[in-house]
């Protein structure tokens, strides 16, 4: 055989350098690897809080909106586009306010009043009240004692929560009942322009959301107050060591910065003055009972309508407009397995879509059930990508609404009833008793029922082209 001049000058080569080239190798192999991982990682949090520019605004001033850069994502522009067009031929009924909203205001209204004394045995109700498929009853006669009760009881102990990847308390009551704190990061008026995932968890959405629940007739979201903790007095006495660790001193203020994937102690959150001002001991945050343990544990699901993250690479729900037939069939999907229940599981996805919206978070990676309870509804945890900003509508949000064109009537009569500007003013009356009220600043509530407006024109372009399987009597 004919010798070959190159192999010839490789196995010279490899003879003589054989260890060193190991070494070599190895240690350019090893750096890629380290780079790469510093890369995801780096990645993963420049879309959690770096892609967000935050801006102050007047409050009570409208805006008008910047403009967006065009989005890349053929199926999700065309579907965008006919919303907006129906948006433009809606019927005036949706602008009118309906009568029955009067006595769902007042009820409601009256279920947040406190009506029994502060009672830690008072959470007791909230385990009672809960069943698989929702979490508040309606009525609910004790609500706003059993709120009242959850951001006045003593805490005994105080921890690093250790789920999820963002700063959070864990925070024990008497008779070892639970809670999870989220605090504040952004002042109420701050405004988040990027996309819907981006930024840190707004504290004041989380409690605004799950009093949207209970107007939405979607009381699927964890008991959640608004509290100020006394940070020298209710937590560092009681503080973990891993928790006490993370606390520091700023001048006047006390900080903490926690355990968790994104904690450091760059980014420490910090106790302000009762009137807000920097430099002082109270720390504002969202504090959410713990779920009941008769129904636990939860179940994670990944959604399908879930986002890259990276930018400039869509999603198959975002180019793709027969995606909802798609999954439907596909029967490797765990969520949509069993046929009954695979409905019933979509309409989950379909309120969760329309909540989101309404919000504006775009970040629900998952959802959750009750394990023990296959048939057991899509409880709507972490609604902390909230109320960021209330002059963009994400209307790629509402894709498991265009899409699969179907909707629970029961959320669809709700939604009518909240017409003619009734939502916004409803979620601002019901928020008022609030802890840490003001909880929203106006233009929220402005967006709230230009949104809803939104999901109307949705479900009209629905029932255009299908007027019979569009709403559905499944429960
Ligand atoms: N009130 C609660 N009761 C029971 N479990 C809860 C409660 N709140 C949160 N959890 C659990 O903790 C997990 C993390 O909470 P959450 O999603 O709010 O945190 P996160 O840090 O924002 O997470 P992520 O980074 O995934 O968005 C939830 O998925 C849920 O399993
Ligand atoms: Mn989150």
């Amino acid at each position: 055989m004919k010798e070959c001049p190159l192999i010839n000058l490789i196995m010279k080569f490899r003879r003589k350098y054989t260890i060193t080239s190991a070494v070599v190798f190895a240690l350019i192999f090893l750096s890629a690897n380290i780079y790469f991982v510093q890369i995801l990682f780096e990645e993963k949090q420049v879309h959690t809080f770096k892609n967000v520019r935050t801006e102050v605004t007047n409050s009570s001033k409208e805006r008008t909106p910047k403009p967006k850069k065009p989005l890349v994502k053929h199926g999700t522009i065309i579907a965008i586009e006919k919303i907006k067009y129906k948006l433009s031929q809606l019927s005036s009924r949706y602008y009118r306010r309906k009568s029955s909203s009067y006595s769902l205001i007042k009820q409601l209204q009256d279920d947040l009043n406190e009506t029994v004394p502060i009672s830690i045995n008072l959470l007791q109700t909230a385990d009672e009240w809960a069943t698989p498929n929702q979490l508040v009853p309606n009525p609910a006669p004790v609500l706003g004692s059993l709120l009242r009760t959850l951001c006045t009881s003593q805490i005994r102990k105080a921890e690093n929560a250790r789920k999820g990847t963002q700063l959070k308390l864990l925070l024990t009551f008497d008779s070892g009942w639970q809670g999870v704190f989220k605090p504040q990061w952004y002042e109420r008026n701050e405004v988040l322009w990027g996309p819907s995932y981006g930024g840190k968890d707004r504290h004041n959405g989380e409690v605004a959301s799950f009093h949207l629940s209970l107007l939405l007739g979607l009381p699927r979201v964890p008991i959640t107050v608004g509290r100020r903790l006394h940070l020298p007095l209710e937590i560092l006495p009681v503080a973990d060591q891993a928790l006490h660790n993370t606390f520091s001193l700023n001048g006047s203020s006390t900080c903490l910065h926690g355990v968790c994937l994104y904690c450091t102690p760059k980014e420490p959150v910090c106790g302000k003055t009762l009137d807000g001002k920097n430099g002082g001991p109270y720390l504002e945050g969202a504090l959410s009972l713990w779920l009941p343990s008769k129904l636990l544990p939860l179940k994670r699901h990944r959604s399908p309508w879930q986002r890259t993250y990276k930018p400039g690479r869509a999603a198959k729900w975002e180019v793709d407009k027969d995606y909802c037939v798609k999954i439907m069939q596909d029967q490797e999907n765990q969520i949509f397995r069993e046929k009954l229940l695979a409905r019933s599981r979509l309409l989950d996805l379909i309120d969760a879509a329309i909540f989101d919206f309404l919000i504006g978070n775009g970040d629900r990676h998952h959802h959750e059930t009750f394990q023990p309870f296959p048939n057991s509804t899509v409880l709507l945890i972490d609604n902390g990508k909230s109320f960021g900003n209330p002059y963009d509508d994400h209307l790629d949000i509402l894709a498991p609404l265009y899409q699969c064109c179907i909707i629970r009537r029961k959320t669809w009569e709700r939604l009518q009833i909240l017409s003619g500007g009734v939502l916004g003013e409803a979620l601002e009356i019901l928020l008022r008793p609030s802890h840490l009220s003001p909880l929203l600043t106006p233009p929220h509530y402005v967006a709230l029922n230009r949104r809803l407006l939104h999901v109307y024109a949705t479900v009209e372009n629905c029932l255009d082209k299908d007027q019979t399987n569009v709403i559905l009597d499944l429960i």
